[in-house]
């Protein structure tokens, strides 16, 4: 079973309108309501691939039952814990750019923290954690830490998705997958990376230096590069109208479990990834199942030589 933890779920106000003007009066051409949170994402694409999730992390208020409701409506198993604050709404304006406005999130106690850790405690062997996104302020910074440390006693697989603060305290832990985009991982490192041969050079050198199977570095329309003990995967992903990045790089990591889940070599994982990846991008909202495996033929992969 893969356990999603999205510590602060999200209702993804997306905002379009042509131009934005300012500290002036604007009116929207199309706005739109998503169940978001990376884990939740993630929950979301895996039942595109026909592989089933729990989603777990905090939910409170108006937004965190619109949340649930959509993960009932789409038949995803949910199990969350509620919290009296409303889960955050973020705000995502589409103008010829992307501007994202992420809120902090609902103040979550000691004792909801508590009943999180006990929840992630009743899975064990077999199972896969993924934890993703960013964590409330109220709550400790180094929980994905400790979360890695009780799974990875119980048997779990880990997967992190998350920014390097709360990555870090996790990477004494052995893990499975992390998926920073190439910006992040020049965050890690202290540099910045532009092209997919820096990806390659610096992402072997932070993979070399940590107990991880996957290191997948996402470059946006550039691809990815997928780091495994033996190989260095690239790639390339079709084109397209950029329609939405926002979920873009949990649909790749749900594309890439999937994948494993459902017995695929790891190249055909990492393309399967990088199809999830492309049909968000092209698309208003999230994959469906239809355009990822229309653009999966599309996805070119290429191993490097050691
Ligand atoms: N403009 C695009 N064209 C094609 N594929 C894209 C595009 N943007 C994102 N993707 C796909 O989604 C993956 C993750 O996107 P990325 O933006 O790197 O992640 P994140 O949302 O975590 O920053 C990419 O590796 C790629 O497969
Ligand atoms: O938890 P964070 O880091 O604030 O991010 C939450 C946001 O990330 C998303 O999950 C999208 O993530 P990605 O674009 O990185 O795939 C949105 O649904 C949500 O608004």
């Amino acid at each position: 079973m893969i356990l999603t933890v999205t510590l602060n779920p999200s209702v993804d106000y997306v905002v379009r309108l042509e131009k934005f003007s300012e500290g002036n009066l604007n009116r929207t051409d199309q706005t739109a309501f998503y169940a978001g949170g990376k884990g939740i994402n993630v929950s979301q694409v895996l039942k595109e691939l026909d592989v089933s999730s729990t989603a777990t992390g905090f939910t409170g208020g108006f937004s965190g039952h619109f949340i649930e409701d959509t993960l009932s409506e789409k038949d995803i198993k949910a199990d969350f814990i509620h919290v009296d604050d409303h889960s955050r709404i973020n705000i995502k304006l589409k103008t010829d750019d992307e501007t994202e406005i992420n809120a902090a999130g609902p103040v979550i106690s000691p004792e909801k923290v508590n009943e999180l850790i006990s929840l992630v405690s009743r899975y064990g062997n077999g199972d896969t954690l993924v934890l993703a996104g960013s964590i409330p302020s109220s709550v400790e910074r180094d929980l994905y830490g400790k979360l890695a440390e009780a799974a990875h006693q119980n048997g779990m697989q880990i997967v992190i998705d998350s920014e390097k603060s709360l990555l870090e305290p996790a990477l004494r832990t052995p893990l499975t997958l992390i998926k920073p985009n190439h910006k992040e991982l020049g965050g890690y490192i202290g540099c910045n990376i532009h092209t997919v041969e820096e990806a390659v050079q610096y992402g072997r050198d932070f993979y070399s230096q940590h107990d991880i199977e996957y290191l997948m570095v996402s470059m946006a329309g550039d691809g990815a590069v997928l780091f495994t003990k033996d190989d260095t995967w690239i790639a390339t992903p079709p084109k397209g109208e950029l329609l939405n990045s926002v979920g873009a790089g949990d649909s790749s990591v749900a594309g890439f479990l999937a994948g494993l889940e459902k017995g695929l070599s790891v190249k055909e994982s990492f393309a399967l990834s990088m199809a999830c990846g492309a049909a968000t991008a092209f698309s208003e909202g999230l994959a469906v199942k239809e355009d990822i495996y229309h653009y999966l033929p599309l996805v070119q992969i290429r191993g490097l030589a050691q």
